[in-house]
């Protein structure tokens, strides 16, 4: 059900979306009716949180069936602090063709009340309250004055980022996410040298509620949209391989492939923002995998220009790995709930030009026979079947693959691919099964449609 506007964009990247979608091969296959009845249901729904949570579960760790049991004593616990005994039911279901998956419905929106008590938070921590987190400190923008822990207030999500950190009110355009209980007092959050961190309020009526996972066996259940689930069973790691991960902070992925590879072999991680890269050691050590080796690094210049070289870490020689994974930087069009994006058109068109040199790269250090995956969480058809069209005809040795699984739809008509060329991709499109229906089907049925928005071309270098 749509309770939030549509996402917010600057007019220019609304037009330029709407071309994207509107564009003449589409229109060639269906009306303009409906074509444009797609595109603005993809608005509506990007504002919205998926209608379920998916977690995968650490099966290199246990089997599947003792870790959804484990999962859900834990769960019940949780739940037994805000609730009574006989109210307390959670469901944990496995995903039909995806052994390594779980998946939990959310319930919302539900019918709570506004307060007049009102804290801001920035537009990313909304969203996350939307996907079950508590507010943390650093995210709170403006409180009421004399807020104390232990008071009751709303939370409310500032849309285009204008509220004022500090402030006690803000009158612009803002979304209500549910309420909470403050942790802290005013003073603790704005009139201190050392910030605070920590859960600043605790969401006790969230508007989508769906289980913290903050602790919760973080071991074995590792919070992951199912797309990106998708992207590890796609790369088909295989024991004793060694496989690039050529974008990888926070390191989902990458300790997904490692998981599947049942920790034997080899997965470089690489990532060229420094303080990102702590992230991938601590999830690597989270779910004990020993095989994953990080480095920060430009992976644009991860091909050595010495093919003699035999260092350990980059750059490499050509044709040192057998499967690569480009899981590319890029608008991130495609994540949900995300009710505005303040970014220019330039911006959204920026990243074509990187995702290139990176393919390049990704090209050159693949060994022939090798498997190549590209990956992004946006919608625009530059980032995506553009891109596999301009491979196809820059690189004569790739060829496109059939994807397992492959649940999501096919590639969006636009950039000149062929039909069977179409077939071969997985574009997750929310928007194609956005109306009542489908938020109503039962859970395994809907959640391989009701994702974030993502892309997966899967190549064979000959
Ligand atoms: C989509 S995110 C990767 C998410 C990650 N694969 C995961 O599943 O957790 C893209 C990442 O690319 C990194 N990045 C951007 N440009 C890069 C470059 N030239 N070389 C290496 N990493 C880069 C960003 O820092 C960011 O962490």
């Amino acid at each position: 059900m749509s309770i939030f506007p549509r996402i917010s964009l600057k007019p220019e990247v609304t037009d330029y979306l709407k071309s994207v979608f509107l564009n003449k091969e589409v229109l060639a296959a269906v009306d303009h009716q409906e074509a444009n009845c797609r595109f603005q249901k993809l608005l509506t729904c990007l504002s919205h949180p998926p209608s379920y949570t998916c977690v995968r579960a650490s099966t290199h760790l246990a089997p599947l069936e003792e870790i959804r049991h484990k999962l859900g004593e834990e769960l019940k616990k949780q739940q037994m602090c805000t609730s009574s005994a006989e109210e307390v039911s959670v469901q944990i279901l496995p995903h039909p063709r995806i052994p390594d998956v779980l998946l939990l419905p959310v319930d919302g929106p539900r019918p709570v009340k506004q307060l007049s008590s009102e804290v801001m938070v920035g537009a990313q921590c909304g969203s996350a309250v939307l996907r079950g987190a508590h507010v943390f400190v650093p995210g709170i923008l403006a409180s009421p004055k004399y807020m104390k822990a232990g008071d009751v207030v709303s939370v409310l999500s500032d849309l285009e980022g204008r509220c004022t950190r500090g402030a006690t009110s803000f009158q612009g355009k803002k979304v209500f996410v549910g309420n909470g209980v403050a942790q802290i007092d005013r003073s603790s959050i704005f009139c201190t040298d050392e910030p605070a961190k920590g859960i600043g309020v605790r969401m006790v009526e969230p508007l989508y509620q769906s289980p913290s996972f903050d602790g919760v066996l973080p071991n074995l259940a590792f919070l992951q949209n199912l797309p990106s689930v998708v992207v590890g069973h796609v790369l088909g790691p295989r024991p004793g391989e060694r496989i690039l991960d050529m974008c990888a902070a926070p390191g989902g992925k990458t300790c997904h492939i490692a998981a599947l590879m049942r920790d034997q072999g080899e997965v470089v991680a690489l990532d060229r923002i420094r303080n990102k890269i702590d992230r991938i050691h601590q999830n690597a050590q989270m779910l004990h995998l020993r095989s994953i080796k990080v480095y920060c690094f430009n992976s644009t210049q991860a091909v050595s220009s010495d093919p003699a070289q035999e260092a350990e870490g980059p750059p490499f020689p050509p044709e040192s790995f057998d499967r690569v994974l480009l899981d590319a930087p890029c608008s991130g069009l495609g994540q949900r709930p995300s009710m505005s994006c303040t970014w220019s058109l330039k911006e959204i068109c920026s990243y074509q030009p990187l995702q290139r040199k990176l393919f390049h790269a990704a090209v050159q250090l693949l060994r022939k026979g090798g498997v190549l995956v590209y990956s992004t969480c946006t919608v625009t058809l530059a980032e995506n079947e553009e891109q596999v069209a301009w491979a196809l005809q820059t690189f004569p040795c790739l060829t496109l693959q059939p994807q397992e699984p492959h649940i999501g739809a096919e590639g969006m008509l636009g950039a000149g691919l062929s039909p069977e060329q179409l077939r071969l991709l997985q574009r997750f499109s929310p928007e194609l099964s956005w109306d009542q229906a489908g938020t109503a089907a039962p859970l395994p049925c809907r959640a391989d449609r009701d994702t974030i928005g993502f892309f997966i071309a899967k190549f064979l270098k000959n």
